[in-house]
């Protein structure tokens, strides 16, 4: 097939090397005219994962534009708070027949949007031609070929099987969901936990600590998700806890360090001024938000917005959430 990836950071990368491998024929989008050239000169990406060979059969475009106009599946892999942008770029060229596959994680802070929600506004596809993918899957894994195994949700059950045979390989198992709300959501917030749970590392509060905050991470994450829509189930499946157990606990996760080295003490400018993005930032306050507009409690969220806020220390975070009133578990 013709597949764009529109997003030459580490996932966009990791998915163009992927789609090459199972035998695409893949355009990648970039930004940045050095991540362009690097990767149709030297067969690399200089600024995202610079240490992968890329397989023949991938090109690079500097033209959003140019790089759809002749796709049949768009991989969409733009950090949210920067997504309308590039849609509203792209828009004119997409061909009518393309499926756009989102697999951004985060909730715009300016409208509290879903990608689905965004991407109707933008593109005003029929829903049947959105398709969300998400699951635990550090790009730099995927990209060195070792298993995982991911989830595609979306309204239409034949655009599903027919993404879920063209992309799935020996190394890249996809399931499929009809429940998009939920998934997105799940993908979105446990970015947002995956900081709480490397603040609690930062802060040397030992296994125990991560392994509440975790549970009731998930358990919050859930109250807001179906809340909004989402299917209970769907949080206990690969976009929820299998994403949250990874970004928790795996070294990989930029979520996670950025947690980490705020619960070090790091001040927050410095720990936010690298170039990869961590979603959770900013979508802890758009989850908090979408909580306080809900009347979902969400203690943990509350507690990274006021840390990033820098209104509260992650250490007087813990002692706040320690010492909430006494609760039923399943409240
Ligand atoms: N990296 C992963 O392992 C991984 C895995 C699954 C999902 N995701 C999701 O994929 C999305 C993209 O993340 P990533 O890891 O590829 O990014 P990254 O952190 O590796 O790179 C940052 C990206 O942001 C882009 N960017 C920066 N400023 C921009 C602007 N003003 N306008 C448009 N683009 C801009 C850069 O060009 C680059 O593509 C995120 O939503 C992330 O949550 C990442
Ligand atoms: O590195 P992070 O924290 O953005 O996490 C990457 C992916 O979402 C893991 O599935």
């Amino acid at each position: 097939m013709k597949v764009a990836v529109v997003g030459g950071g580490s996932w966009g990368t990791a998915l163009s090397v992927h789609c090459a491998r199972a035998g695409h024929e893949v355009v990648l989008w970039a930004r940045e005219p050095e991540v362009v050239e690097g990767v149709n000169r030297e067969r690399r990406n200089p600024l995202f994962l610079p240490e992968v060979t890329l397989p023949p059969g991938l090109t690079a475009e500097g033209d959003v534009a140019q790089a759809v106009s002749a796709a049949e599946v768009v991989f969409f892999v733009v950090p949210v708070q920067f997504a309308r942008g590039v849609l509203r770029e792209m828009k004119a060229a997409l061909p009518v027949q393309a499926v756009l596959v989102s697999a951004s994680k985060g909730i715009e802070v300016a409208s509290l949007s879903r990608m689905d929600e965004v991407v109707a506004q933008e593109l005003g596809l029929e829903p049947e031609r959105f398709v969300a993918l998400s699951g635990p899957t550090f790009a730099r894994e995927v990209a060195a070929g070792l298993p995982a195994a991911a989830v595609l949700a979306g309204r239409s059950p034949s655009s599903l099987r027919m993404l879920q045979e063209a992309f799935s390989t020996p190394s890249f198992r996809l399931y499929r969901s009809a429940d998009v709300v939920g998934v997105e959501l799940a993908g979105a917030l446990k970015n947002v936990i995956a900081i709480a749970g490397g603040m609690a590392t930062g802060l040397g509060l030992g296994h125990n600590a991560l392994a509440a905050l975790l549970t009731r991470g998930l358990h919050e994450i859930a109250r807001l998700g179906v809340r909004l829509g989402g299917q209970p189930e769907t949080f206990r499946g690969l976009a929820g806890m299998g994403d949250l157990v990874l970004t928790c606990t795996g070294a990989l996760s930029r979520n996670r360090a950025v947690g980490e080295r705020l619960g070090r003490g790091e001040p927050l400018e410095q720990v936010l001024s690298g170039r990869e993005v961590a979603e959770g930032v900013p979508t802890a306050r758009a989850a908090a938000a979408l909580a306080r507009k809900n009347q979902v409690e969400m203690p943990i969220t509350f507690a990274v917005e006021a840390i990033l806020d820098q209104r509260l220390s992650p250490r007087e975070a813990v002692t706040a959430l320690m010492t909430r009133s006494l609760k039923e578990e399943l409240e």
